[in-house]
Protein backbone atom coordinates (compact mmCIF):
# COMPACT_ATOMS: atom_id res chain seq x y z
CA UNK A 1 0.00 0.00 0.00
CA UNK A 2 1.59 3.05 -0.51
CA UNK A 3 0.85 6.71 0.91
CA UNK A 4 -1.83 8.40 -0.85
CA UNK A 5 -3.09 10.93 1.70
CA UNK A 6 -5.61 13.28 -0.41
CA UNK A 7 -4.44 17.12 0.19
CA UNK A 8 -7.64 18.54 1.17
CA UNK A 9 -9.03 16.36 4.10
CA UNK A 10 -10.94 18.09 6.83
CA UNK A 11 -13.80 19.85 7.63
CA UNK A 12 -14.20 23.02 9.61
CA UNK A 13 -18.03 24.04 9.99
CA UNK A 14 -21.42 21.64 10.62
CA UNK A 15 -22.47 22.66 7.09
CA UNK A 16 -20.55 22.58 4.55
CA UNK A 17 -21.65 20.85 2.07
CA UNK A 18 -20.11 16.63 2.59
CA UNK A 19 -17.64 15.21 0.36
CA UNK A 20 -16.71 12.21 2.49
CA UNK A 21 -17.90 10.66 5.14
CA UNK A 22 -17.37 7.66 7.36
CA UNK A 23 -20.31 5.15 8.39
CA UNK A 24 -20.35 2.12 10.18
CA UNK A 25 -22.94 -0.31 9.05
CA UNK A 26 -24.24 -2.31 11.37
CA UNK A 27 -23.08 -5.95 11.92
CA UNK A 28 -22.50 -8.70 13.75
CA UNK A 29 -21.95 -6.69 16.68
CA UNK A 30 -25.37 -5.91 16.72
CA UNK A 31 -26.42 -9.54 17.18
CA UNK A 32 -24.45 -9.59 20.51
CA UNK A 33 -27.17 -7.50 21.99
CA UNK A 34 -29.51 -9.27 24.55
CA UNK A 35 -32.00 -8.26 27.21
CA UNK A 36 -29.56 -8.89 30.17
CA UNK A 37 -26.43 -6.81 28.09
CA UNK A 38 -28.31 -3.94 26.27
CA UNK A 39 -28.13 -1.71 29.04
CA UNK A 40 -24.61 -2.05 29.89
CA UNK A 41 -23.77 -2.15 25.99
CA UNK A 42 -26.08 1.11 25.84
CA UNK A 43 -28.88 0.37 23.79
CA UNK A 44 -32.46 0.69 24.42
CA UNK A 45 -33.51 -2.47 22.95
CA UNK A 46 -32.79 -5.19 20.85
CA UNK A 47 -32.37 -4.05 17.07
CA UNK A 48 -33.74 -6.51 14.18
CA UNK A 49 -30.32 -6.38 12.40
CA UNK A 50 -31.50 -6.92 9.21
CA UNK A 51 -33.67 -4.47 9.38
CA UNK A 52 -31.15 -1.62 10.96
CA UNK A 53 -29.35 -2.36 7.60
CA UNK A 54 -31.63 -2.24 5.71
CA UNK A 55 -32.53 1.30 7.42
CA UNK A 56 -28.42 2.46 6.94
CA UNK A 57 -28.02 1.58 3.60
CA UNK A 58 -30.78 3.78 3.02
CA UNK A 59 -29.11 6.37 5.00
CA UNK A 60 -25.90 5.88 2.66
CA UNK A 61 -27.32 6.05 -0.90
CA UNK A 62 -29.11 9.53 0.50
CA UNK A 63 -25.92 10.86 1.59
CA UNK A 64 -24.20 9.43 -1.80
CA UNK A 65 -27.34 10.83 -3.97
CA UNK A 66 -26.29 14.14 -2.54
CA UNK A 67 -22.36 13.51 -3.80
CA UNK A 68 -20.47 12.44 -0.69
CA UNK A 69 -18.32 8.96 -1.00
CA UNK A 70 -18.63 6.75 1.39
CA UNK A 71 -16.15 5.32 3.81
CA UNK A 72 -16.99 2.44 6.03
CA UNK A 73 -15.22 1.91 9.25
CA UNK A 74 -14.88 -1.96 8.70
CA UNK A 75 -13.89 -1.44 5.84
CA UNK A 76 -11.32 0.92 6.34
CA UNK A 77 -10.29 -1.15 8.89
CA UNK A 78 -9.75 -4.82 7.28
CA UNK A 79 -7.57 -2.14 4.53
CA UNK A 80 -5.54 -0.86 7.27
CA UNK A 81 -4.78 -4.85 9.30
CA UNK A 82 -3.11 -5.60 5.69
CA UNK A 83 -0.18 -3.65 7.22
CA UNK A 84 1.42 -6.24 9.60
CA UNK A 85 2.84 -3.19 11.57
CA UNK A 86 -0.90 -2.45 11.97
CA UNK A 87 -2.35 -6.09 13.04
CA UNK A 88 0.78 -6.15 15.57
CA UNK A 89 -0.81 -3.10 17.42
CA UNK A 90 -4.08 -4.00 17.53
CA UNK A 91 -3.87 -7.45 18.40
CA UNK A 92 -1.93 -5.98 21.26
CA UNK A 93 -3.63 -3.14 21.94
CA UNK A 94 -6.99 -5.72 22.24
CA UNK A 95 -5.76 -8.11 24.49
CA UNK A 96 -3.34 -6.10 26.36
CA UNK A 97 -6.16 -4.90 29.03
CA UNK A 98 -8.06 -8.78 28.81
CA UNK A 99 -8.06 -10.16 32.28
CA UNK A 100 -8.30 -13.29 31.30
CA UNK A 101 -5.41 -15.10 32.46
CA UNK A 102 -2.18 -15.21 31.09
CA UNK A 103 -2.82 -18.90 29.64
CA UNK A 104 -5.90 -17.43 27.91
CA UNK A 105 -4.25 -14.27 27.05
CA UNK A 106 -1.56 -15.80 25.24
CA UNK A 107 -3.59 -18.32 23.32
CA UNK A 108 -5.69 -15.54 22.22
CA UNK A 109 -2.66 -13.42 20.42
CA UNK A 110 -1.41 -16.51 18.75
CA UNK A 111 -4.92 -17.38 17.53
CA UNK A 112 -5.56 -13.82 16.72
CA UNK A 113 -1.95 -13.41 14.80
CA UNK A 114 -3.33 -16.55 12.71
CA UNK A 115 -7.01 -14.81 11.37
CA UNK A 116 -7.08 -13.16 7.99
CA UNK A 117 -8.06 -9.08 8.06
CA UNK A 118 -11.57 -9.91 7.74
CA UNK A 119 -11.75 -12.06 10.46
CA UNK A 120 -9.43 -10.37 13.12
CA UNK A 121 -12.11 -6.99 12.01
CA UNK A 122 -14.54 -9.06 13.26
CA UNK A 123 -12.88 -10.24 16.21
CA UNK A 124 -12.43 -6.81 16.85
CA UNK A 125 -15.78 -5.00 16.10
CA UNK A 126 -18.38 -8.10 16.75
CA UNK A 127 -16.03 -9.40 20.14
CA UNK A 128 -15.38 -12.79 20.99
CA UNK A 129 -17.71 -15.17 23.38
CA UNK A 130 -16.19 -17.89 25.14
CA UNK A 131 -17.66 -21.04 22.93
CA UNK A 132 -16.52 -19.17 19.92
CA UNK A 133 -12.84 -20.79 21.58
CA UNK A 134 -10.84 -24.13 21.25
CA UNK A 135 -8.64 -24.05 24.25
CA UNK A 136 -8.91 -27.31 26.01
CA UNK A 137 -7.91 -27.35 30.06
CA UNK A 138 -8.25 -23.72 30.53
CA UNK A 139 -9.56 -22.81 33.90
CA UNK A 140 -11.12 -19.84 32.58
CA UNK A 141 -12.74 -20.85 29.44
CA UNK A 142 -13.89 -24.14 31.50
CA UNK A 143 -15.92 -21.66 34.54
CA UNK A 144 -16.91 -19.52 32.45
CA UNK A 145 -20.63 -19.41 30.66
CA UNK A 146 -20.45 -20.44 27.15
CA UNK A 147 -22.05 -17.35 25.86
CA UNK A 148 -19.84 -15.19 27.60
CA UNK A 149 -17.40 -12.44 26.26
CA UNK A 150 -13.90 -12.95 26.50
CA UNK A 151 -13.85 -9.88 23.97
CA UNK A 152 -16.25 -7.16 24.49
CA UNK A 153 -18.61 -6.04 21.04
CA UNK A 154 -18.77 -3.17 20.45
CA UNK A 155 -22.33 -1.91 19.33
CA UNK A 156 -22.18 1.50 19.24
CA UNK A 157 -19.37 1.86 16.10
CA UNK A 158 -22.66 2.74 14.54
CA UNK A 159 -21.96 6.05 16.31
CA UNK A 160 -19.21 7.00 14.17
CA UNK A 161 -19.66 10.18 15.27
CA UNK A 162 -18.38 10.16 18.78
CA UNK A 163 -14.65 8.02 18.24
CA UNK A 164 -13.34 10.49 15.98
CA UNK A 165 -13.83 14.13 14.80
CA UNK A 166 -11.99 15.80 12.24
CA UNK A 167 -11.18 19.68 12.77
CA UNK A 168 -9.93 21.96 9.95
CA UNK A 169 -6.74 18.96 8.53
CA UNK A 170 -6.61 17.44 11.72
CA UNK A 171 -8.19 14.18 13.33
CA UNK A 172 -8.98 14.22 17.12
CA UNK A 173 -9.55 11.01 18.44
CA UNK A 174 -11.66 11.51 21.63
CA UNK A 175 -12.16 9.61 24.81
CA UNK A 176 -15.21 7.87 25.38
CA UNK A 177 -16.50 7.68 28.61
CA UNK A 178 -18.21 4.89 29.16
CA UNK A 179 -16.57 1.67 29.35
CA UNK A 180 -18.62 -0.11 26.86
CA UNK A 181 -17.11 2.41 24.14
CA UNK A 182 -13.40 2.65 25.66
CA UNK A 183 -12.20 0.09 22.39
CA UNK A 184 -13.89 1.87 19.65
CA UNK A 185 -10.66 4.63 19.86
CA UNK A 186 -8.43 1.89 19.51
CA UNK A 187 -10.01 1.45 16.19
CA UNK A 188 -10.64 4.72 14.67
CA UNK A 189 -6.77 5.61 16.24
CA UNK A 190 -5.58 2.69 14.36
CA UNK A 191 -7.00 3.69 10.94
CA UNK A 192 -5.58 7.19 11.26
CA UNK A 193 -2.78 6.17 11.99
CA UNK A 194 -2.01 3.15 9.11
CA UNK A 195 -4.75 3.38 6.63
CA UNK A 196 -2.98 5.19 3.20
CA UNK A 197 -5.43 6.97 2.73
CA UNK A 198 -5.14 9.25 6.30
CA UNK A 199 -0.92 8.70 6.22
CA UNK A 200 0.25 12.10 7.87
CA UNK A 201 -2.80 13.49 9.30
CA UNK A 202 -2.02 15.38 12.39
CA UNK A 203 -3.92 14.43 15.18
CA UNK A 204 -4.78 15.59 18.63
CA UNK A 205 -6.22 14.35 21.54
CA UNK A 206 -5.97 10.45 22.22
CA UNK A 207 -8.25 7.97 23.69
CA UNK A 208 -6.20 7.97 26.88
CA UNK A 209 -6.78 11.82 27.90
CA UNK A 210 -9.77 13.26 29.86
CA UNK A 211 -13.22 12.41 28.03
CA UNK A 212 -14.09 14.18 25.25
CA UNK A 213 -16.91 12.67 22.65
CA UNK A 214 -17.19 13.41 19.47
CA UNK A 215 -21.27 13.76 19.92
CA UNK A 216 -20.27 17.10 22.29
CA UNK A 217 -18.35 19.42 19.48
CA UNK A 218 -19.95 21.23 17.34
CA UNK A 219 -18.07 23.45 14.53
CA UNK A 220 -20.33 26.17 14.55
CA UNK A 221 -18.17 27.89 12.18
CA UNK A 222 -14.82 27.97 11.03
CA UNK A 223 -12.70 28.94 14.57
CA UNK A 224 -15.40 28.46 16.60
CA UNK A 225 -15.91 25.36 18.53
CA UNK A 226 -19.06 24.44 20.62
CA UNK A 227 -18.44 21.77 23.30
CA UNK A 228 -21.30 20.20 25.49
CA UNK A 229 -20.53 19.48 28.67
CA UNK A 230 -22.27 16.43 30.44
CA UNK A 231 -22.98 12.83 31.18
CA UNK A 232 -19.94 12.34 28.13
CA UNK A 233 -17.68 14.79 27.83
CA UNK A 234 -15.90 16.37 31.42
CA UNK A 235 -14.89 20.00 32.24
CA UNK A 236 -11.24 18.64 32.56
CA UNK A 237 -12.08 17.35 28.56
CA UNK A 238 -13.46 20.76 27.93
CA UNK A 239 -10.14 22.46 28.97
CA UNK A 240 -7.51 20.32 27.42
CA UNK A 241 -9.44 19.88 24.26
CA UNK A 242 -9.71 23.63 24.33
CA UNK A 243 -5.98 23.76 24.82
CA UNK A 244 -5.10 21.66 21.87
CA UNK A 245 -7.66 23.39 19.71
CA UNK A 246 -6.49 27.02 20.80
CA UNK A 247 -2.63 25.66 20.17
CA UNK A 248 -3.01 24.31 16.93
CA UNK A 249 -5.03 27.20 15.62
CA UNK A 250 -8.14 25.43 15.08
CA UNK A 251 -10.18 27.32 16.95
CA UNK A 252 -10.26 31.14 17.80
CA UNK A 253 -13.14 30.73 20.62
CA UNK A 254 -14.32 27.85 22.09
CA UNK A 255 -17.87 27.31 23.93
CA UNK A 256 -17.87 25.54 26.79
CA UNK A 257 -22.32 24.19 27.03
CA UNK A 258 -23.12 22.42 30.28
CA UNK A 259 -25.78 20.07 29.26
CA UNK A 260 -28.11 17.90 31.55
CA UNK A 261 -26.05 14.70 32.43
CA UNK A 262 -29.09 12.57 31.38
CA UNK A 263 -29.28 9.27 28.93
CA UNK A 264 -31.49 11.51 26.90
CA UNK A 265 -29.38 14.63 26.50
CA UNK A 266 -26.22 12.25 26.40
CA UNK A 267 -24.43 15.14 23.88
CA UNK A 268 -24.89 18.41 23.03
CA UNK A 269 -26.07 16.86 19.82
CA UNK A 270 -29.03 15.45 21.29
CA UNK A 271 -30.24 19.11 21.99
CA UNK A 272 -28.74 20.89 18.92
CA UNK A 273 -27.53 20.71 15.35
CA UNK A 274 -27.04 23.32 12.90
CA UNK A 275 -29.24 23.22 9.63
CA UNK A 276 -27.73 26.52 8.05
CA UNK A 277 -25.05 28.58 8.70
CA UNK A 278 -26.74 30.81 10.88
CA UNK A 279 -29.63 28.82 12.33
CA UNK A 280 -30.14 25.65 14.05
CA UNK A 281 -32.93 23.05 15.40
CA UNK A 282 -33.19 22.78 18.89
CA UNK A 283 -35.02 21.22 21.77
CA UNK A 284 -37.52 23.56 22.88
CA UNK A 285 -37.28 22.61 26.79
CA UNK A 286 -34.15 23.86 27.55
CA UNK A 287 -34.71 27.61 27.06
CA UNK A 288 -32.05 28.11 29.25
CA UNK A 289 -29.02 26.49 27.68
CA UNK A 290 -26.58 28.61 28.15
CA UNK A 291 -22.16 28.66 27.68
CA UNK A 292 -18.82 29.88 28.61
CA UNK A 293 -17.00 31.41 25.75
CA UNK A 294 -13.36 30.30 26.31
CA UNK A 295 -10.25 32.06 24.58
CA UNK A 296 -6.74 32.21 24.85
CA UNK A 297 -4.01 34.77 24.93
CA UNK A 298 -1.59 32.12 24.18
CA UNK A 299 -0.29 31.20 27.81
CA UNK A 300 -3.59 31.02 29.71
CA UNK A 301 -7.24 30.11 28.86
CA UNK A 302 -9.74 33.06 29.52
CA UNK A 303 -13.60 31.70 30.81
CA UNK A 304 -16.07 34.48 30.26
CA UNK A 305 -19.49 34.72 32.44
CA UNK A 306 -22.42 32.26 31.09
CA UNK A 307 -24.01 33.94 28.66
CA UNK A 308 -27.30 32.00 26.67
CA UNK A 309 -25.50 30.03 24.20
CA UNK A 310 -27.47 31.49 20.63
CA UNK A 311 -25.96 35.18 21.64
CA UNK A 312 -22.32 33.77 23.05
CA UNK A 313 -22.38 32.13 19.85
CA UNK A 314 -23.65 35.01 17.41
CA UNK A 315 -20.63 37.07 18.72
CA UNK A 316 -18.00 34.38 18.02
CA UNK A 317 -19.24 33.58 14.96
CA UNK A 318 -19.55 37.63 14.42
CA UNK A 319 -23.18 37.53 13.03
CA UNK A 320 -26.20 39.67 14.15
CA UNK A 321 -28.17 36.79 15.13
CA UNK A 322 -28.05 32.95 15.06
CA UNK A 323 -31.45 31.51 14.83
CA UNK A 324 -33.53 28.69 16.43
CA UNK A 325 -35.66 27.26 14.16
CA UNK A 326 -38.76 27.18 16.15
CA UNK A 327 -40.38 23.84 16.50
CA UNK A 328 -43.37 25.18 18.39
CA UNK A 329 -44.04 21.73 20.05
CA UNK A 330 -45.80 21.36 23.27
CA UNK A 331 -43.35 20.14 26.03
CA UNK A 332 -44.45 16.46 25.67
CA UNK A 333 -44.03 15.71 22.00
CA UNK A 334 -40.69 17.55 22.07
CA UNK A 335 -39.98 15.57 24.75
CA UNK A 336 -41.12 12.60 22.46
CA UNK A 337 -39.53 13.37 19.83
CA UNK A 338 -36.20 14.45 21.20
CA UNK A 339 -35.81 11.16 22.77
CA UNK A 340 -36.25 9.77 18.68
CA UNK A 341 -33.18 12.14 18.01
CA UNK A 342 -35.80 14.94 16.40
CA UNK A 343 -32.90 17.40 17.01
CA UNK A 344 -30.09 15.33 15.44
CA UNK A 345 -30.15 16.03 12.42
CA UNK A 346 -27.23 15.77 9.68
CA UNK A 347 -26.51 19.01 7.24
CA UNK A 348 -25.38 17.90 4.16
CA UNK A 349 -25.36 21.23 2.71
CA UNK A 350 -26.71 24.90 4.21
CA UNK A 351 -30.41 24.36 4.50
CA UNK A 352 -29.72 20.67 3.50
CA UNK A 353 -30.75 17.70 6.60
CA UNK A 354 -31.03 14.58 7.34
CA UNK A 355 -33.36 13.28 9.80
CA UNK A 356 -35.66 10.71 11.23
CA UNK A 357 -38.80 10.13 9.61
CA UNK A 358 -40.25 9.65 12.70
CA UNK A 359 -40.01 12.79 14.21
CA UNK A 360 -42.88 14.29 12.16
CA UNK A 361 -43.54 17.28 14.09
CA UNK A 362 -40.37 18.86 13.99
CA UNK A 363 -39.38 17.77 10.60
CA UNK A 364 -42.98 19.79 9.13
CA UNK A 365 -41.63 22.88 11.18
CA UNK A 366 -38.05 22.29 9.21
CA UNK A 367 -39.49 22.45 5.93
CA UNK A 368 -41.91 25.36 6.40
CA UNK A 369 -38.66 27.47 7.66
CA UNK A 370 -36.98 26.51 4.60
CA UNK A 371 -34.99 23.77 5.08
CA UNK A 372 -34.88 20.54 2.75
CA UNK A 373 -35.60 17.82 5.17
CA UNK A 374 -34.21 14.35 3.52
CA UNK A 375 -36.50 11.92 6.14
CA UNK A 376 -34.62 8.42 6.63
CA UNK A 377 -36.53 5.37 8.37
CA UNK A 378 -34.99 4.68 11.80
CA UNK A 379 -37.02 2.58 13.78
CA UNK A 380 -34.08 0.00 14.30
CA UNK A 381 -31.15 2.36 13.97
CA UNK A 382 -32.57 4.19 16.71
CA UNK A 383 -33.03 1.69 19.14
CA UNK A 384 -29.49 2.81 19.84
CA UNK A 385 -30.27 6.11 20.82
CA UNK A 386 -28.58 8.28 18.38
CA UNK A 387 -29.47 9.63 14.80
CA UNK A 388 -28.45 10.77 11.18
CA UNK A 389 -25.59 12.99 12.83
CA UNK A 390 -24.56 10.61 15.13
CA UNK A 391 -23.97 8.10 12.65
CA UNK A 392 -22.04 9.79 10.96
CA UNK A 393 -17.95 11.19 10.89
CA UNK A 394 -17.35 13.77 8.14
CA UNK A 395 -14.28 13.62 6.47
CA UNK A 396 -14.37 16.16 4.25
CA UNK A 397 -16.92 19.23 4.34
CA UNK A 398 -16.85 21.84 0.87
CA UNK A 399 -15.51 25.00 2.90
CA UNK A 400 -18.52 27.55 2.71
CA UNK A 401 -17.94 30.59 0.27
CA UNK A 402 -18.28 33.59 3.06
CA UNK A 403 -16.06 31.16 5.64
CA UNK A 404 -13.51 33.89 7.18
N1 LIG B 1 -23.61 11.66 19.24
C1 LIG B 1 -24.50 10.87 19.81
O1 LIG B 1 -25.44 11.34 20.46
N2 LIG B 1 -24.30 9.55 19.73
C2 LIG B 1 -25.22 8.57 20.18
C3 LIG B 1 -24.54 7.50 20.94
C4 LIG B 1 -25.49 6.42 21.41
C5 LIG B 1 -24.82 5.30 22.16
N3 LIG B 1 -25.73 4.23 22.37
C6 LIG B 1 -24.26 5.78 23.47
O2 LIG B 1 -24.96 5.68 24.48
O3 LIG B 1 -23.12 6.22 23.52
Amino acid sequence: MTATREPSLGADTEVGSLEVVMLHRPGPELKRLTPRNNDSLLFDGIPWVDRAQDEHDVFADALRRRGAEVLYLTDLLVETLRDPEARQIAIEQLTASLRLGETLRAYLVEALHDRSPDDLAAVMTAGLRNDEVRLEHSIVTGLLAPEDFLIDPLPNLLFTRDSSVWLRDRVAITSLAMPARWRETQLTGLIYDKHPRFTGTPRIHGGSLEHVEGGDVLQLAPGVIAIGVGERTTPAGVERFARQLFEHGLAETVLAVPIMQERATMHLDTVVTMVDVDKVVMYPNIDNLVAYAITSDGDELNVGQAKPFLDAAAVAMRIDRFERIDTGLDPVTAEREQWDDGNNTLAIAPRVAVAYERNTETNARLEAAGIEVIAISGSELGSGRGGPRCMSCPIVRRPLPQAR
